[in-house]
């Protein structure tokens, strides 16, 4: 057979494909767990890097979570050299911090990873990943913003893999002789995302003839779309009036209303908003008598004075 293996090609073309999308940029950084998918993602890389003329670096995260785990993450990078990158680097992180120990693991991965690099970081999430976001997002009754799952670009990350199905990677790593680290966390069932995995979409899949996952990543792209659109509004609004002023606030739609007030907390550095959060801010809104207060995560009180939304204390220490 001539020419690589179509799953192969299909990764390289998935990588080449983004990297176009992303002229000047000056160097390829790849974040590899060692699993199936940031494995052929780093040979792809290594492909496009040549071609392009970029240096290609492979980033191992070790959270010292799992005994051995210093030796996967050393195994990981000597694979990275032998696919041909100029330089792999282990990145060992504490993992300390709030929320469940996957949660502290995943910031304490992102940290280091934006710490450390130089360029564009690929990110090996599948078309089968950004399905199963979706669909933990409706079940839980996300937002849009959270059903839209993952962006390909939100620079330093790209995730080139997005429409690329799991298969492709494990039959991409076959061809090439690579022997994928297999997380033993990813067919634990008492983790949500497994349970997913293994027994909601095979049977999703089953009852609706196949292609769910593209469906639901389809859906995502949509409402990114439209997700982003409104930030877009939001942010034209915010940067327009400052302080929320209720009287400009009050007449706009519901879904506008909420995405200005999220953006205007979060840029006031609220944290862990809840649904139930934000619905008691838009009653503040709605309220057009009287005075008030939403008391937020962190010490943070939302107060509504001469017509508009204010954030004590940082706002009444800070201006
Ligand atoms: N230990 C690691 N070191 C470097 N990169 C990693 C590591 N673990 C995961 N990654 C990167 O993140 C990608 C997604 O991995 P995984 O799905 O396990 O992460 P996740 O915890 O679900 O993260 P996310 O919150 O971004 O979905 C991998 O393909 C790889 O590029």
């Amino acid at each position: 057979m001539t020419g690589p293996h179509p799953a192969v090609a299909a990764v390289r073309r998935a990588v080449r494909n983004l990297l176009a999308e992303c002229p000047g940029v000056p160097a390829i950084d790849v974040a590899l767990s060692g699993g199936a998918d940031s494995l052929a993602l780093t040979e792809a890389a290594v492909f496009a890097g040549r071609r392009l003329g970029l240096p290609v670096r492979a980033l191992v995260v070790d959270h010292g979570l799992q005994a051995g785990s210093a030796r996967v993450a050393e195994e990981a990078a000597g694979t990275a050299r032998k696919l041909g990158v100029d330089s792999a680097e282990v990145l060992t992180v504490e993992v300390t911090g709030p929320g469940g120990p996957e949660a502290a693991a995943r910031n304490a991965r992102y940290a280091a990873l934006r710490a450390h690099h130089r360029g564009i970081v690929l990110l090996g999430h599948t078309r089968d990943d950004q399905a199963e976001t979706v669909l933990l997002g409706l079940g839980r009754g996300s937002g849009p913003r959270s059903i839209a799952g993952m962006r390909a670009v939100d620079l330093p990350w790209g995730r080139p893999l997005l429409d690329v199905p799991r298969a492709t990677t494990r039959d991409a790593c076959r061809a090439l002789g690579l022997t994928p680290w297999e997380d033993p966390h990813n067919s634990d069932p008492r983790y949500t995302r497994v349970r997913l995995r293994a027994e909601v979409l095979p049977l999703l899949e089953d009852v609706l003839n196949g292609g769910v996952a593209a469906a639901l990543a389809r859906t995502a792209a949509q409402l990114r779309e439209d997700s982003e659109a409104l930030d877009a509004l939001a942010a034209d609004f915010l940067a327009r009036h400052g302080k929320p002023d209720i009287g400009e606030l009050a007449p706009l739609p519901a879904s506008l209303r909420r995405r200005i007030l999220r953006n205007w907390l979060a840029a006031h550095g609220a944290r862990d908003l809840t649904d139930a959060h934000l619905r008691s801010v838009d009653a503040l809104v709605a309220r057009w008598r009287g005075q008030g207060g939403v008391w937020l995560p962190g010490g943070l009180v939302v107060t509504r004075t001469h017509g508009r939304l204010a954030m004590n204390p940082p706002e009444t220490r800070g201006d």
